[in-house]
């Protein structure tokens, strides 16, 4: 089957399908029960996305479950940091950890062998394209260059990112080079992805919201810009979306300025501004991952909305962010009914 008859391949290139193609963000997780075994398995979260076995399996996991119109890798945003030796730790209830950067340590980062090191994830991707449906999406993925560096300076997440906004004014120069370096990585990493067997990959910027204007320009815009130029210039072909979580009015340049052929949105965007966005291409989202908690007429009603407000141009369906622990597997099996069964 050729890559056009794949769904997601075709909203990306700017069709309206009716019902829109849908995945959702985390479907491989915590809320499902096979996951949960597998990960017990696989002992650390990391064995986990670093060991192609257990990383296809995961994966896979949602897709068998729900036939999703695309698979996302399964890997996390931190692998980066992890190739760059800063000491990367998941612990139970406590959230992914490292050794927190300073200037010193932004000096001494190489970038050198990165790819190499995340060859496992690259052995996933391939293995993956070959186990899939044909007609199912593979997505590759990475964090921005804004949302990495957040946890790199912290050393962990935090409520506002604080630490890396304070960081950015006082040592602006070193703060440049950190988004530069993790931009140039970033790219021949998703390269990488795209020549393993990935059909487009999505740019996850989750701490996009906190920045203001100035600064979303120079740590947002500019590093995503780069990543997509540097891919586009290598593979013409490649797709790219790129979801900036809390950007709100800032969105309206967002894909001009970064070359990305579909935005994601968050449920906190306006379904009239999503619209207005869509006149340019391709949207993806926006379902408040907290509907599919609850389930009922709260999700009902949600899926609807959009599906009304949306449907009619070129949409992928998704959350407004990742899926959590706490959400019914039964409730995403009626998401994915209601939206597979609306007529346009
Ligand atoms: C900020 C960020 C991270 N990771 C990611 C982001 C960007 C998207 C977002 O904002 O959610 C992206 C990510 N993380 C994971 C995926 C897998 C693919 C998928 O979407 O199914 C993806 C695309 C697996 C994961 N990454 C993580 C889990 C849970 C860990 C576990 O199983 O113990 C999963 C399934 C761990 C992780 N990884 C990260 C955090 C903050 C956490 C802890 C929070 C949590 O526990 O949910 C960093």
């Amino acid at each position: 089957m050729s890559e056009e008859r794949r769904k997601i391949m075709r909203v990306l290139s700017g069709e309206t399908l009716t019902p829109p193609p849908l995945w959702l963000m985390r479907q491989a997780g915590r809320y499902l029960p096979e996951y949960r075994e597998t990960r017990t398995r696989a002992g650390s979260f990391l064995e986990l996305c670093y060991t192609p076995e257990y990383a296809v399996e995961v994966t896979l996991q949602p897709i068998r479950r729900y036939g999703f119109d695309a698979a996302i890798l399964f890997s996390d945003i931190l692998v980066i940091p992890d190739a760059l030796k800063r000491n990367v730790r998941y612990t139970e209830g406590h959230g992914p950890e490292m050794d927190p950067i300073d200037e010193t340590g932004i000096r001494a980062l190489n970038g050198e062998g990165v790819v190499e090191y995340l060859a496992p994830v690259m052995e996933t991707v391939r293995r993956l394209r070959g186990e899939l449906p044909e007609e199912t999406t593979l997505l590759g993925f990475c964090g921005a260059p804004w949302t990495v560096a957040t946890y790199m300076i912290a050393g962990h997440g935090t409520s506002d990112q604080a630490p890396a906004r304070l960081f950015a004014y006082r040592h602006p120069k070193a703060f440049e080079h950190l988004l530069m370096l993790l931009a140039d990585i970033s790219a021949d990493y998703l390269l990488a992805q795209i020549d393993a067997g990935a059909d487009a990959v999505q740019i996850f910027d989750s701490w996009a919201g906190v920045l203001g204007e100035t600064e979303f320009e120079a740590f947002a815009v500019k590093p995503v810009a780069r990543i997509i130029a540097s891919i586009k210039a290598r593979r013409p072909q490649a797709r790219i979306i790129a979801f900036a979580k809390g950007a709100g009015y800032l969105l309206k340049t967002y894909r001009q300025k970064t070359g990305a052929d579909a935005i994601g949105l968050d449920w906190s965007v306006p379904l009239a501004f999503a619209r207005e966005l869509q006149q340019d291409g391709p949207v993806q989202g926006n379902l408040d991952p907290m509907r599919v908690v609850a389930g009922g007429k709260a999700l009902s009603d949600g899926i609807d909305n959009i599906l009304q407000q949306l449907g009619h141009g070129p949409l992928i369906f998704n959350l407004g962010h990742g899926i959590t622990p706490q959400a019914d597997p039964s409730n995403v099996a009626a998401l994915v009914e209601r939206v597979r069964g609306w007529k346009g």
